[in-house]
C-alpha cells in the first residue's frame, strides 16, 4: 500500500450505501469533493453533509445501471450492508480503471486511512486492513499527545524563516529548529499562549 494525499475537489465519488459507515466514509469528502451518495435508505447523519443522493434499491439492478452510477468517478466506496453487491460494483469499478475502497467484502485497490489533521498538516494511518481499531487507537493517542502540533509548526516555519537570515551554518539552524522540537516549555507554552512561546524563542534561542 502506497499513502498518497490527494486534491479531491473536482473528482466524482460515489458512495453506495446510506448506513452509518457509509456516513462516515461520506464525512471524507464532503464539501470535498464532488459526491454522490446510492441506497435504499439514508440515516440521518447524511442530512449535515454535501451529497447528491440516489434512492434506489440495487437489489436486482443490471450492471449497465450501476456502470451508469459509477461514470466519470474518480473512487467508488461500497459500504452496502451486502457484500455481494459490494464486490459485483468492486469488479465493475476494476474492469473501468476506477479506484475503489470495500467497507465490506473483496479487498478493493484503496484504503480509507483514521485521519487527524489541522490547518498546517494532515496525518493518515492505516494497518493495510488488519486492524482498524488500532489505527483508531493511534489516531486518538496522537491527538492527546500533541494538542499544540499546529502551533508548532506554525512557530517553526516562522523560526526558519528568520535563522535563514539570521544563521550562516546549515548545521546550527537545524540544531535550533530540533531544539525547540525537544523543549517541553514551549510545547506547553504553545497550548495556552501562541505570543509568548514565540518570546520565549527568541530570548532563549535567538539572542544567546
Ligand atoms: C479495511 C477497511 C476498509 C475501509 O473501510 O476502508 C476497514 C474494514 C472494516 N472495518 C471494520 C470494523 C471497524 N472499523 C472501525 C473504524 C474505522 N475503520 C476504518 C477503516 C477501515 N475499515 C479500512 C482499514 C483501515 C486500516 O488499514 O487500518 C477507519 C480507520 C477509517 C474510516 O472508515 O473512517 C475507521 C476509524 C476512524 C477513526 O476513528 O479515526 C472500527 C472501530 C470503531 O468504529 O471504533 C471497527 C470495529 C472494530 C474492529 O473491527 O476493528 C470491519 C468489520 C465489520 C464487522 O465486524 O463485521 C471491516 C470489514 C472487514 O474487516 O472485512
Ligand atoms: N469498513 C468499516 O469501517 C466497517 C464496515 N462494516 C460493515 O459495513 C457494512 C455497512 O455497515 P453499516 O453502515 O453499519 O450498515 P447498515 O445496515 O446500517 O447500512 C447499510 C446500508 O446499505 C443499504 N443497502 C443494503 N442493501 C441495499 C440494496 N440492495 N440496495 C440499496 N441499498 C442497500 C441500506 O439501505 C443501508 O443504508 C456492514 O456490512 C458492516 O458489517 C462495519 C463496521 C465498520
Amino acid at each position: 500500500m502506497i499513502p498518497l494525499f490527494v486534491d479531491c475537489s473536482d473528482r466524482r465519488i460515489v458512495i453506495f450505501g446510506g448506513g452509518n459507515v457509509a456516513a462516515r466514509k461520506a464525512a471524507y469528502f464532503s464539501g470535498k469533493s464532488h459526491l454522490t451518495v446510492v441506497s435504499r435508505s439514508f440515516v440521518s447523519a447524511f442530512d449535515s453533509l454535501q451529497a447528491t443522493r440516489v434512492e434506489i434499491d440495487l437489489e436486482k439492478t443490471s450492471d449497465l445501471k450501476l456502470l451508469d452510477l459509477i461514470r466519470d468517478a474518480f473512487l467508488v466506496i461500497g459500504a452496502l450492508s451486502d457484500p455481494e453487491i459490494n464486490n459485483r460494483i468492486g469488479r465493475l469499478c476494476r474492469a473501468k480503471g476506477i479506484l475503489f475502497n470495500n467497507a465490506d467484502g473483496e479487498s478493493g485497490d484503496v484504503v480509507l486511512p483514521a485521519v487527524t489533521g489541522g490547518d498546517h498538516y494532515t496525518i493518515a494511518i492505516s494497518t493495510d486492513g488488519a486492524s482498524p481499531a488500532v489505527s483508531r487507537f493511534i489516531r486518538e493517542q496522537i491527538e492527546d499527545e500533541f494538542p499544540a502540533l499546529d502551533a508548532m509548526i506554525a512557530l517553526q516555519e516562522r523560526l526558519r524563516g528568520v535563522l535563514k537570515e539570521k544563521e550562516p551554518d546549515q548545521a546550527k539552524r537545524n540544531a535550533v529548529l530540533r531544539n525547540v522540537l525537544n523543549d517541553h516549555a514551549i510545547w506547553e507554552q504553545l497550548f495556552s499562549d501562541r505570543g509568548a512561546a514565540w518570546k520565549d524563542v527568541e530570548r532563549r534561542y535567538l539572542h544567546g
